[in-house]
């Protein structure tokens, strides 16, 4: 059986993925701004969580499964939203969201997807969330947000760190443009070729963004909304304040600031600003289902996969990404029963010590 077939961990599919992939691609994909020392941080902050499992709870039923604003999934793993799946894999974002409808998950398809939010949305079986870039045609985001709600996507996520794209060193390095056949497919006509990533980036997003926006958005339809990109507890605070329903404590998989605070060490403070008020989230470095059930005792609601979801599109297409799916909640699983929690609610903040075991 292949690799990709029956991968212990996310791992293993990425080493398959990083013979798949031509290397500035490679970089694109994986890299991080600057010495990508946020990147390192947002898997040293998982592993200074040391878990306390409890003994003795009865765990011969076990159920993953939990609602993000009211969608029913599996677990509470889910994709975050990612450009260009077909940089990774020929069939691209349709692949990714079958897999994630497979598997009972959530996905959330960016923006800047290959394929536009109509034809990716006719492959759903599960919820899909859009995320939303606020551009500078601010006619063509309410064209997004009415397109959006019309192919059945149940939320908008505003990304809230990325005015301008993060200061890159792999992509400046490689001069990283997007090949002809990848282009923005949401944003037809708008995009020539022949510019990097960050100069089709700064054409079309809206730098001058504020709060204000956030209220906007959330009065252009009766989708709900998730700010994405929070690491400040008094921004989690206006995110509620202006009408937000979820919040992703997130720093782009340290894409954006080169130094910024791991989002476990960040997410604490965002739960006590916010309290119940709205739910919240949590991504960068999530790398097993034992980092997922460090997210639920934090008090995150659900765990948003990244870049490995797009090791496994580019190592297996469609069935890469269930099994990357797969290794998270299997692994989920079994480590809840032997930390004694039959269900999500029961992982609290008594099932960690900070600090490491070295
Ligand atoms: C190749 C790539 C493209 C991304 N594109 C977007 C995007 O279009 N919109 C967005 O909000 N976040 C984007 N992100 C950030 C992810 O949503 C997410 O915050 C991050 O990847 C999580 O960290 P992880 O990759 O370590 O799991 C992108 C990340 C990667 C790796
Ligand atoms: C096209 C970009 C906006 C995608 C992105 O957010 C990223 O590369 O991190």
């Amino acid at each position: 059986m292949s690799v990709a077939a029956n991968p212990a961990s996310v791992y293993d599919i990425a080493r398959l993925a990083r013979t798949m992939l031509p290397g500035h691609i490679w970089d694109y994909l994986n890299g991080g701004a600057g010495q990508e020392r946020t990147l390192g941080a947002n898997r040293a902050a998982f592993h200074r969580l040391s878990l306390v499992p409890a003994v003795l709870t009865d765990v011969s039923r076990r159920d993953l499964r939990t609602t993000l604003l009211g969608a029913e999934v599996a677990a509470p793993v889910a994709v975050a939203p990612m450009a260009y799946h077909r940089l990774a894999h020929v069939d691209a974002e349709p692949a990714t969201v079958r897999a994630a409808g497979a598997e009972g998950l959530l996905c959330v398809v960016s923006t800047f997807a290959s394929h536009t939010l109509e034809e990716i949305a006719a492959e759903a079986t599960g919820p899909l969330w859009f995320q939303l870039y606020c551009l500078r045609d601010r006619g063509l985001t309410k064209d997004l947000v009415d397109r959006a709600r019309a192919a059945g996507y149940r939320a908008l996520v505003l990304t809230a760190d990325a005015p301008m794209l993060g200061y890159r060193d792999r992509d400046i390095r490689t001069g990283f443009q997007l090949p002809a056949h990848v282009r923005p497919a949401n944003l037809a006509g708008t995009t020539g070729s022949g510019a990097t990533v960050a100069e089709l980036n700064s054409v079309l997003v809206d730098p001058s963004v504020t709060w204000r926006d956030v209220a906007w958005l959330r009065g252009l339809s009766d989708l709900p909304v998730v700010v994405k990109g929070v690491l400040r507890a008094a921004d989690a605070q206006r995110a509620v304040d202006h009408g937000a329903d979820g919040v992703l404590v997130s720093n782009h998989g340290g894409r954006q600031v080169d130094g910024a605070i791991a989002t476990m060490r960040a997410l604490p403070a965002v739960l006590d600003a916010v309290g119940d008020r709205c739910e919240v989230y949590v991504d960068g470095g999530v790398r097993r289902g034992t980092d997922v059930l460090r997210a639920l005792a934090s008090g995150a609601r659900a765990a948003f996969v990244g870049r490995p979801v797009l090791w496994g599109l580019a190592a297996d297409g469609e069935a890469g990404v269930r099994a990357v799916l797969r290794v998270y909640s299997e692994e989920l699983e079994l480590t809840m029963a032997a930390c004694g929690c039959p269900d999500v609610t029961s992982a609290g903040p008594e099932l960690l010590a900070a600090g490491v075991d070295d």
